[in-house]
């Protein structure tokens, strides 16, 4: 038989935190973090295009990441060690427009977010990690952008304390030359 996943819709609509099925034997566990009729019936249309992994240091930003062409709607799993995840509300008519919100996922807990198109996202790695991707859509190289991590309009409030401080970030040469939340208001409104 299978069990239900359980889905909490967040305060951006339209975005959820989801404890995926997880049974444990003997052996070990089981853990489903994806059905299609299940994710139906709790009003979620995702159906997958693409899957990506990211291994992640402890220290590592990768953030604030969306496609400005082909929106990609994401479910975003770690799957082992400790990420401090960031979701942007960036939906130009959203009455939640330029919130964020942050959740610690890891490998124990097993928390899944569904992220919607015109969502930014993006995670502090805590310790050494791997994230897993599920997208509703495929990459476009040519639309991928971000905002900066550090935009001031966004706030992003980064737990750098407990990397050490922000002298041990690590960014990628792309990642600290994204735009700003304010750039990304003209060129969407
Ligand atoms: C994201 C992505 C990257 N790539 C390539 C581009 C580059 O050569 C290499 C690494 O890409 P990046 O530096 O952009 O990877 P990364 O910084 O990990 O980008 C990811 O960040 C998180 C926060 C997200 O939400 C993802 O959607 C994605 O934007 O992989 C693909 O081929 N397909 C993909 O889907």
């Amino acid at each position: 038989m299978i069990k239900k996943i359980n889905f909490e819709e967040l305060d951006l609509k339209g975005a959820f935190k989801i404890q995926p099925f997880y049974a444990t034997d003997e052996r070990g566990g089981f853990v489903k973090d994806y059905n299609i009729d299940m994710f139906k019936s709790n009003g979620i249309e995702h159906e997958l295009k693409e899957v990506f992994y990211t291994i992640s240091k402890r220290g590592v930003v990768r953030a604030t990441h969306f496609q400005l062409v082909k929106q990609q709607a994401k479910l975003v799993r770690c799957i082992s060690g400790h990420v401090y995840d960031v979701i942007v509300d960036l939906r130009p008519d959203s009455p939640t427009l330029g919130q964020w919100r942050g959740f610690d996922l890891t490998g124990e807990n097993q928390v899944e977010l569904y992220i919607p198109q015109y969502f930014g996202h993006g995670y502090l790695v805590l310790e050494d990690s791997v994230v897993s991707y599920k997208c509703g859509e495929v990459f476009y190289g040519e639309g991928d952008s971000g905002i900066m991590y550090n935009d001031l309009d966004i706030n992003i409030k980064w737990p750098f304390e407990k990397i050490g401080g922000i002298e041990n970030l690590i960014i990628s040469d792309k990642d600290k030359n994204l735009m700003s939340f304010k750039e990304y208001i003209k060129r969407v409104k």
